[in-house]
């Protein structure tokens, strides 16, 4: 097991990684006191990993909610059901929830456990690579609104973080490259050495070898401790964890969080932002023809779609909670593994960009 201290003061928690945690009592026993313990789960992963957490856990008073599975969950109805059943129960004030899942889960059992009695505590044990990776860490919790993605949550750090990698394998393939989109983003913003390796790697991560499985979830993680560590609550430079995401979250806004992953939508967003930098100057030209072809080589998308209009999507973007004052921001980049926060773009310059990222294949 290898653990990485996210470093935030008396918030301070460890992500611990390893094959086999979910069901070792010894991963969960320095988190978890006397007091009750919910495990928040959903339907596709509670018969696959409830039942090691369960036995880990005997002896404890453990409750179990399950919500049904998807990106389209992560809304009011799964949190007022979830804040019901911590009222009916009594749940005192030292509960802790256990988030069970991949980002959707994590994602709304932090929300409830940041609203619960003004906040509880809560571990995060995610089961999808982009979870390991990136969504249990760094305590941005939040449900999705029909007006936009993530628009209602809180910042709250979980207690800990237990990411069992065995789990991994039975994610399916789509999933799994989903997940390799933010991978890819921690090279991009964060270390140009990274998106060597990755190229470098890129069949031993579409074969998920273990060894390059272990290599990216704590690459990843140690990236995202460093931002996060400089800026919890994302004042300055914890922004450039959203790259690619302007633009993928109003993919997956526009699509009613039906069509594209969260993974696939940011994916794109990256071409697009990329382009975007290219087009405005700011970068080198090769970059976004190079994320996209390596995004393509990991079975990711890479192009806006023909039937989605640009101005629609640059409607959505008005909501985007980095905006601020009326000044729309967004993360581009100005060398390989540097991001900056640029708030110079034009709506014509972002049109183009978009445009330019079209499939040729409208069927693509
Ligand atoms: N809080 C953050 O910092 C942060 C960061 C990135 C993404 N997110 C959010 O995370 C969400 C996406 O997370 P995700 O990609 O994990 O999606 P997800 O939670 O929907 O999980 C993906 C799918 O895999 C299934 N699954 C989970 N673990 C499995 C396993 N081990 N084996 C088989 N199936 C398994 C799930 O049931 C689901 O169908 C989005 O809502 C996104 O906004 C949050
Ligand atoms: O941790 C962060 O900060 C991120 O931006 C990570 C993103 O990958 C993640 O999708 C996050 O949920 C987006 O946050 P939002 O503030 O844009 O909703
Ligand atoms: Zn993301």
């Amino acid at each position: 097991m290898r653990t990485i201290d996210i470093p935030l003061g008396d918030r301070s928690y460890p992500v611990r990684i390893g094959e086999g945690l979910l069901a070792d009592p010894a991963a969960w026993a320095p988190h978890v006191g006397q007091a009750p313990i919910l495990i928040v789960t959903n339907e596709t992963v509670a018969p696959l990993y409830l039942p090691a957490v369960l036995g880990a856990l005997k002896g404890h008073d453990v409750d179990t909610f399950t919500m049904a599975d998807g990106e389209a969950e992560k809304n009011w109805d799964n949190w007022r059901a979830l804040i019901g059943r911590l009222a009916d129960r009594h749940a005192p004030r030292d509960t802790t929830l256990v988030a069970l899942g991949g980002g959707v889960v994590g994602d709304l059992c932090g929300f409830a456990a940041a609203t619960w009695m003004r906040g509880i505590r809560f571990i995060q044990a995610p089961t999808t690579l982009l979870a390991q990776v990136d969504a249990s860490v760094g305590g941005k919790t939040a449900i999705n609104i029909p007006q936009g993605k993530n628009l209602v949550g809180a910042f709250h750090q979980p207690a800990a973080v237990i990411a069992d990698t065995a789990t991994l394998r039975t994610l399916p393939p789509r999933e799994y490259r989903a997940g390799l989109a933010e991978v890819l983003k921690y090279g991009a913003i964060c270390d140009a050495g990274f998106i060597d390796w990755i190229e470098a790697n890129i069949d031993a991560l579409r074969a998920m070898e273990p060894d390059a499985l272990a290599e990216i979830v704590e690459r990843s993680v140690r990236y995202k401790a460093e931002v996060v560590g400089a800026d919890e609550r994302e004042q300055g430079v914890r922004a450039i964890l959203n790259f690619g995401h302007t633009f993928g979250h109003a993919l997956e806004t526009h699509t009613g969080y039906q069509r594209y992953l969260h993974g696939e939508a940011v994916a794109i967003g990256m071409v697009v932002a990329a382009t975007l930098s290219e087009s405005r100057g700011l970068l080198a030209p090769g970059l976004a023809r190079r994320l996209a072809d390596i995004q393509s080589a990991l079975g990711l998308p890479v192009t806006v779609p023909a039937d989605i209009d640009a101005p629609d999507l640059l409607q959505h973007m008005k909501l985007d909670k980095k905006n601020l004052a009326g000044r729309r921001r967004l993360v581009l980049l100005s060398a390989p593994g540097k991001a900056i926060v640029d708030e110079d773009s034009a709506d014509a310059d972002i049109l183009a960009a978009l445009n330019a990222c079209r499939a040729e294949d409208p069927a693509a």
